[in-house]
């Protein structure tokens, strides 16, 4: 016994006075399921129907923890006892908050809550001003909920949670340890009265029959289930398992032959959870609240002296609603692919108590006053968990308590932990005593309540752990992509491990994921007539309209991206499609150079490097693989169209159509030597043309023809052409932009270039030196002059060798017998010279080939990055890119 009453006085700091004596409650009817089955009658339970709105329509900003503070009238038997009505002053505010104030001492208390609920307040304005309906949609919406009441015994928690009428409950009579065993009257409690608990259980299955309506996983998309337990004599029993009769769990409740449940900590989703609990699965609010009900009748309820049915021990209904995110099969239905559970704990504390003031002193071992002292016990570690948190998040916590929240001192706490100071929505209604006489307690429930208003919950979608860790992973994995793709100089991963990747995810999920931005190969590659149509050329259009709609494609703008159009239509260097390098400032003299055509044109080929900007290592690498592919893409088509072999896999069906543009046509026939001759090179080709040439011969016109059939056509020679169309529309393009006088400038300086590209060298050289004599401004032009007809020079030996076998042809054509003589000797010294050149082509694709291979094995870490999304390979991801860094940096000093 003195054990007993020295658990109470550490139990409960409400109690006063430790020399209570142990209350007698042997006497009472314990009772049985079957003696307290409910009873028959008509509590209609009317379920709404789904709501047509969808839940972010419904979605109602509410804050994390809500305090609502609710009062409850005198009842009768108070008002004949003699107690007055409490001092109070309530002020319910607007509906949003309220205050309200107390004297201590001859001293006014003040409280802020958000709902303060008078004692004239219907159920239903209850649940309006506290606004759990928000809170259960948030439920719906995967989050986290709980409600719990919290207050001294007789307050009205169970009626405000609840709402069922019980046996003996109407007020009139005073309460009694002596009473039977009260029994509850779930069925014949007429609607209006039902409290938080079937309220929100109807309003939840309204959200559930709305997803179910929407979703086309159907009744698939929502699952509820409920559990249902009570915290007795710090003991968990399962008020759902139909094994369990009431006298069982009162026998265990005194350790006599039942332990009650096991409380089990879950570290992935860091909570505690009671083990073998039943969870029934429930597909309509009023299967669920049968479920309830059933509950109701197994819980504790007994008389005592504050009141007729007191909760002898917590209750927590769980509803678990598990929502299923459908994602399209293969076979366009839809399955179940990802799940997001949350919880609406909706908990019915019993009540603190003085144990002098409710137990019965005839008994001094007593059942009551063990469940009193337990009561107590786990309401005081709530209370210090509520203390621990606002301090905590007060942040008016000093150093040597550094935030510890005793959550695990209590069965109670510890199975509340996420909804306290976690990630759950939390609504406390803190219930008040009606009477003057229970004002001590009342300042002790709103001080408590004030506390636990400053708590600072985090709500969060409850994602499952697992899809949660793909997420992040998957957040992991993408930060890793974007730190390869900034640090390789990628704009995007190459193409193919970009396709890699889709069918990666297309296998794993069934969906094909979006690209990320569109193509610019795709936009390079559409025809932009209107664009096009600024710079058409009028003669080009009288000769042939087909010319036209291909030469006129692309405008100056267009340049770039239609360069890496032609490289993806190669597919050689498709995988860089969407690297488009940045557009190279090119240098005045380049432009008047650009103006003599396919000078400039192949020289850009030949050297490569022309449209770089002045410093090389400033672009990615991936640029300047890009311009040597240009260079060996172009090279290797002239050729192969020289020589009539082609060299691609696929044999083309029109030989013609594998020729580059830059080369007159060859028609077959001729080089048998039995037909036509072969047309005269178009003037373009002609870098020192007479001026004879003016009037050009009708088969000119064929030979245009022929040649428009190549701007038609795809692959290298259309590629290689519209290059050449490119360079003069963009030399347009550019003329067009400057002002009349900068023009006339240019024309001039242009006229005299040419001039000066004609004369004999020795004129050149005099020239050159005059002009740097004469003004300093001119040192540089000089120079440019000089290196222009270097470049020159070198040009015309390369395209000697071109037209020297052209001319070769022409003549066995025309059957000249010395030439057929000399032909072969001829072909052979020209051949050796096309060897060298191909040679040196040949190189620039091994170093090419090397870049290929150094790309593959970066795929290969991406790939194992992606396989297994795992900590070595980023680690080992990071040690390659540090050298690559150190590298790079190294041959940046040393160039
Ligand atoms: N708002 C109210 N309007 C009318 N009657 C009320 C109200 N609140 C409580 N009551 C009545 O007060 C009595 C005690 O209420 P209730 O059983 O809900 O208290 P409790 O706080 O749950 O007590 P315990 O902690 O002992 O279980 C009941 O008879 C109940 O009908």
């Amino acid at each position: 016994m003195k054990e007993l009453v020295q658990t109470a006085a550490i139990g409960s700091e409400a109690v006063k006075s430790c020399e209570a004596q142990a209350a007698d409650a042997e006497s009472e009817d314990l009772g049985t399921v079957d003696a307290t089955e409910v009873e028959g009658g008509a509590a209609e339970l009317s379920v709404r129907e789904p709501s047509p709105a969808s839940l972010h329509e419904l979605d109602q900003s509410v804050p994390a923890v809500q305090v609502c503070v609710r009062l409850r009238p005198l009842l009768p038997w108070e008002r004949s006892e003699g107690y007055g009505p409490s001092a109070m002053e309530i002020n319910q505010g607007d509906g949003k908050d309220g205050s309200i104030s107390l004297k201590e001492d001859g001293r006014s208390r003040h409280f802020r809550f958000n709902a303060v609920i008078s004692p004239e307040c219907t159920q239903q304005e209850a649940w309006d001003l506290s606004r759990i309906e928000a809170v259960v949609n948030k439920v719906a919406m995967g989050f986290h909920a709980t409600v719990f009441a919290y207050g001294q015994t007789g307050t009205g928690k169970t009626h405000t949670m609840e709402g069922y009428s019980y046996e003996h409950h109407n007020g009139s009579a005073a309460p009694s340890v002596s009473a039977a065993r009260p029994r509850v009257k779930a069925k014949s409690t007429p609607p209006e009265q039902l409290g938080v608990v079937p309220r929100a259980v109807m309003a939840l299955f309204d959200r559930v029959e709305a997803i179910r309506a929407r979703d086309s996983l159907g009744a698939q998309a929502c699952v509820v289930r409920v559990s249902f337990l009570q915290i007795y004599n710090e003991k968990i029993f399962d008020l759902l398992n139909p094994s369990l009769s009431v006298s069982q769990r009162e026998a265990g409740g005194r350790g006599e032959d039942f332990s009650g449940l096991r409380m089990r900590w879950d570290a992935l989703k860091r909570h505690f959870f009671v083990e073998n609990l039943f969870q029934n699965e429930c597909n309509s609010a009023e299967e669920a609240l049968q479920y309830y009900q059933a509950g109701i009748a197994n819980k504790h309820v007994a008389s005592t002296a504050m009141n007729v049915a007191s909760s002898r021990s917590h209750t927590l209904m769980v509803l678990t609603l598990l929502k299923r995110e459908g994602t399209a099969g293969p076979d366009g239905s839809t399955e179940p692919s990802r799940e997001v559970v949350s919880q609406l704990s909706l908990v019915d504390l019993a009540g603190s108590e003085r144990t002098l003031a409710t137990v019965n002193t005839s008994s001094k071992s007593s059942t009551r006053f063990q469940e009193t002292v337990n009561v107590n016990q786990s309401l005081f570690v709530l209370r210090r968990v509520i203390t621990a948190l606002s301090k905590r998040d007060k942040g008016t916590e000093t150093s040597g308590q550094v935030g510890h929240v005793p959550y695990r001192e209590s069965k109670l706490t510890s199975l509340l932990q996420n909804s306290l100071g976690g990630s759950s929505y939390l609504i406390m209604f803190a219930c008040l005593a009606a009477s003057d006489k229970h004002d001590d307690e009342n300042l002790s429930t709103l001080q408590y309540a004030s506390q636990a208003a400053s708590i600072k919950n985090q709500p969060q979608v409850n994602v499952d752990p697992k899809d949660r860790l793909i997420q992040q992973l998957e957040a992991r994995l993408g930060a890793a992509h974007q730190y390869l793709i900034r640090t390789l100089g990628l704009h995007d991963l190459p193409e193919d491990l970009l396709e890699e990747e889709r069918q990666a995810v297309l296998t794993a999920t069934g969906r094909r994921p979006r690209p990320k931005r569109p193509t610019p190969r795709k936009e390079a590659l559409r025809p932009q007539v209107d664009k096009a149509e600024k710079v058409e050329k009028p003669e080009r259009v009288e000769k042939t309209t087909s010319t036209t709609t291909t030469s006129t494609s692309w405008s100056a703008g267009d340049c770039e991206p239609r360069r890496e159009a032609s490289l993806g239509a190669s597919g050689r260097y498709a995988s860089f499609s969407n690297a488009v390098p940045p557009a190279a400032p090119v240098p005045s003299h380049r432009r008047i150079a650009d103006h003599y055509g396919p000078a400039k044109t192949l020289s850009r080929f030949v050297q490569g490097a022309a449209h770089k900007s002045p410093r090389s290592s400033d672009w990615p690498f991936f640029a300047r693989r890009t311009e040597g592919g240009e260079l060996f893409a172009a090279v290797d088509a002239m050729i192969r169209g020289y020589d009539g072999t082609p060299r691609a896999k696929s044999k083309p069906k029109d030989r013609r159509k594998q020729r580059p543009a830059s080369l007159p046509p060859v028609v077959p026939e001729a080089l048998g030597g039995d037909a036509a001759p072969l047309p005269p090179l178009p003037r373009k080709f002609r870098m020192q043309a007479p001026a004879a040439e003016e009037k050009e011969p009708e088969s000119v016109v064929e030979a245009h023809s022929v040649e428009s059939d190549f701007r038609n056509s795809e692959g290298p020679a259309a590629e290689v052409h519209s290059e050449l169309d490119k360079d003069k529309v963009e030399t347009m393009a550019c003329y067009e932009e400057l002002p009349k006088y900068r023009l006339e400038e240019l024309l001039a300086a242009e006229q005299k270039l040419q001039e000066f590209l004609e004369s004999p060298p020795e004129q050149q050289q005099t020239e050159a030196e005059a002009a740097t004599a004469l003004d300093p401004v001119a040192i540089e032009t000089s120079e440019e002059l000089k290196r222009l007809a270097c470049e020159n020079a070198q040009l015309q030996q390369r395209l000697e060798v071109f037209y020297q076998a052209m001319e070769l042809e022409e003549k066995a054509a025309a059957g000249e017998p010395e030439v057929a003589t000399n032909r072969n000797q001829d072909l052979a010294s020209v051949g050796k010279r096309i060897e060298q050149f191909h040679s040196q082509l040949v190189l620039e694709a091994a170093t090419l080939r090397n870049e290929v291979a150094r790309l593959k094995k970066k795929k290969w870490v991406i790939q194992a990055v992606l396989d297994t999304g795992g900590e070595i390979e980023r680690r080992a991801i990071q040690e390659e890119l540090e050298l690559l860094r150190l590298s790079k940096k190294g041959a940046d000093i040393e160039s």
